[in-house]
């Protein structure tokens, strides 16, 4: 890999994750596998690939919350800067989980008390402004959530109001396991837009598995790397694969 670390950077060597075997099976199932790279501060990166393919299981090893079942060897390691604070990393996951009777501003307010018990009233009031104001989630802030049965916040919203609760913790390391899935491509593009804000105005990096981008939300992506059956066929600039002549072989599971 030739790419070297200019700022705060995650970096991961080696990486592989390995499934105990079952009763019926002999040997260990080998999830993904060697995996080296490293993801810079200011800077987002798509993680792409067949469904199948080991994405959510990377992203678990670099947030550091595998299944029990499943052990990892190689290491993941935050370089370069001041000593990160606490919760340095955050993990938005593919469901959204929230309680629908409760307005956005409400949720992120319960979240921030639970998450920044130190912060006063006056702080906190300005973390949840400035958190709305960064996810453009002003218009719909005094909107409730909604559920199965109450009309609520559109997906796009929800998706934004996920990712909304995990910065406000202010994390250094920020990673998403599909964070447009179900949405059409204009909240798509919205949605990753506001990561890539978070990434380059506060200095975040963020790391983010992605199915089908349009060019467009493509494009919004500094980096990328695809992966096939557990192992990276390409890892660098986003633009950059793009360009690769030679065709990439990706293998189905
Ligand atoms: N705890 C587990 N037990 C059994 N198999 C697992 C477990 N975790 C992951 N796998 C298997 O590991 C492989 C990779 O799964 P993973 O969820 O990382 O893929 P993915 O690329 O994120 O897929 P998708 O895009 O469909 O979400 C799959 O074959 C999956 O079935």
């Amino acid at each position: 890999m030739a790419r070297s670390c200019r700022s705060r950077c995650l970096v991961w060597e080696d990486v592989t994750v390995t499934l105990a075997n079952g009763k019926k099976e002999k040997k260990n199932k080998c999830l993904v596998s060697g995996l080296t790279g490293l993801a810079e501060s200011h800077r987002i990166m798509a993680v792409m690939g067949p469904s199948g393919s080991g994405k959510s299981t990377f992203l678990d090893a670099l947030a550091g919350r595998l299944s029990p079942q499943a052990s990892m060897a190689g290491k993941v390691l935050l370089r370069g800067g001041s000593p990160p604070p606490a919760g340095e990393k955050s993990y938005v996951t593919q469901e959204d989980v929230f309680l629908g009777t409760l307005t956005v501003k409400e949720t992120l307010y319960f979240g921030a008390r639970l998450r920044l018990p130190e912060l006063t009233t006056a702080e906190l009031d300005e973390a949840i402004d400035e958190t709305l104001t960064k996810m453009g989630l002003e218009e719909c802030a005094d909107n409730t959530i909604g559920n199965w049965h109450l009309r609520g916040i559109s997906g796009g919203e929800r998706r934004r109001l996920s990712i909304a609760v995990e910065i406000l913790a202010q994390p250094q390391v920020l990673c998403l396991d599909e964070a447009t899935t179900g949405l059409d491509s204009a909240a798509a593009f919205f949605v990753v837009q506001a990561l890539r804000n978070v990434a380059r105005r506060d200095g975040k990096i963020v790391v983010c598995s992605i199915h089908q981008p349009t060019d467009d939300v493509f494009r919004l992506f500094d980096d990328l790397l695809l992966i096939s059956a557990g192992e990276a066929v390409y890892f660098g600039d986003s633009q950059g694969a793009v360009k690769v002549k030679k065709k990439i072989r990706v293998k189905f599971n």
